[in-house]
């Protein structure tokens, strides 16, 4: 549906990604990425909002810049931080909205009941937004990005700030409205598409590193992720020799999770990567003291 081709974006000298390809069809992708490496930039290119300065973006095989308007009418996009009206209710932002995106009323009251439905705000489509959680708000944000009932739904960090409930829920939306449409989702925050995502695509030094299914990317930690405890005078020691995954105090011992790609000690329990393994392993520079 979507084909990203030789895309390269620079800001005045520097490189913010380089030479990036990529095809979408349908379903969830997850672009997951430590903060700075990207995401905004790519997600930008596809929402028309910022221009590659080299390649293009193709839609079904058309330019989306020569496409313009008609691209655009297929597009749902919620930005990093979205503008709303804290003294407006949903229903009287989401009329706005509808008739700037030119909605004639009585389609537009239609669209929004179903919408606010959807999103499980039918309960408050009269209240201000002034008292709604952040939660609430996101949610207010997809339904403004669905209006025009997209095909393309491009979402940047949605669940930034949200509680590990509003996550779930956000989580069941996503993958409800990807069943008819492609959903992009940029996030830092590995539980928010490991579940969800038919693919995850994930940046590194300004080029894709992996475009692949959870499992698959996985797979590239196979055989190379222990568990195994250790005494607390053994940590430093320990830390300097290996890549430490994660570590906590268990019964008077430290338990680490961490990775080695060489011979094993017998003690080791040899374990299943999964994707926030391969997220710590591969970002281990970039978020040094973040985890
Ligand atoms: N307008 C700009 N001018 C100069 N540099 C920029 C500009 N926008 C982004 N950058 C740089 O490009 C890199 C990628 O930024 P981008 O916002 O795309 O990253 P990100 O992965 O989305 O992170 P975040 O989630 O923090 O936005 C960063 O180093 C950033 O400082």
């Amino acid at each position: 549906m979507i084909i990203v081709k030789d895309v390269s974006k620079q800001y005045g000298d520097f490189c913010a990604l380089n030479n990036i390809n990529l095809e979408f069809t349908y379903g969830v992708y997850g672009l997951l990425a430590p903060n700075g490496a990207g995401k905004t930039t790519l997600i930008k290119m596809l929402a028309t909002l910022i221009f590659p300065s080299k390649g293009e973006i193709l839609y079904e095989g058309k330019n989306i810049l020569e496409m313009d308007e008609e691209y655009r009418a297929l597009l749902g996009y919620l930005p990093q931080q979205f503008g709303f009206y804290k003294n407006y209710t949903p229903k009287q932002y989401l009329l706005y909205l509808a008739a700037l995106k030119g909605i004639g009323k009585k389609d537009a009251v239609n669209i929004i009941e179903d919408l606010l439905e959807k999103v499980a705000l039918s309960d408050v489509t009269n209240k201000k937004m002034r008292k709604f959680s952040g939660g609430m708000i996101q949610r207010v944000g997809i339904a403004q990005a669905l209006l025009n009932d997209p095909k393309v739904l491009i979402l940047d960090e949605p669940t930034a700030g949200l509680d590990p409930k509003e996550r779930a829920r956000f989580r069941h939306l996503l993958s409800e409205l990807a069943r008819d449409r492609l959903v992009i989702i940029s996030t830092h925050i590995v539980s928010d598409i490991e579940s969800i995502a038919n693919e995850v695509i994930m940046i590194k030094n300004q080029s894709i590193l992996y475009k692949e299914s959870v499992e698959k990317i996985c797979e590239s930690l196979e055989g190379a992720v222990y568990e195994t405890a250790i005494s607390y005078e053994q940590l430093d020691e320990f830390r300097k020799q290996y890549v430490i995954l994660s570590e906590r105090q268990e019964k008077g011992n430290m338990s680490v999770r961490f990775i080695h790609k060489g011979e094993r000690e017998s003690e080791w329990q040899l374990v299943v990567p999964n994707l926030e393994d391969v997220f710590l392993y591969e970002y281990r520079d970039e978020i040094q003291g973040e985890v």
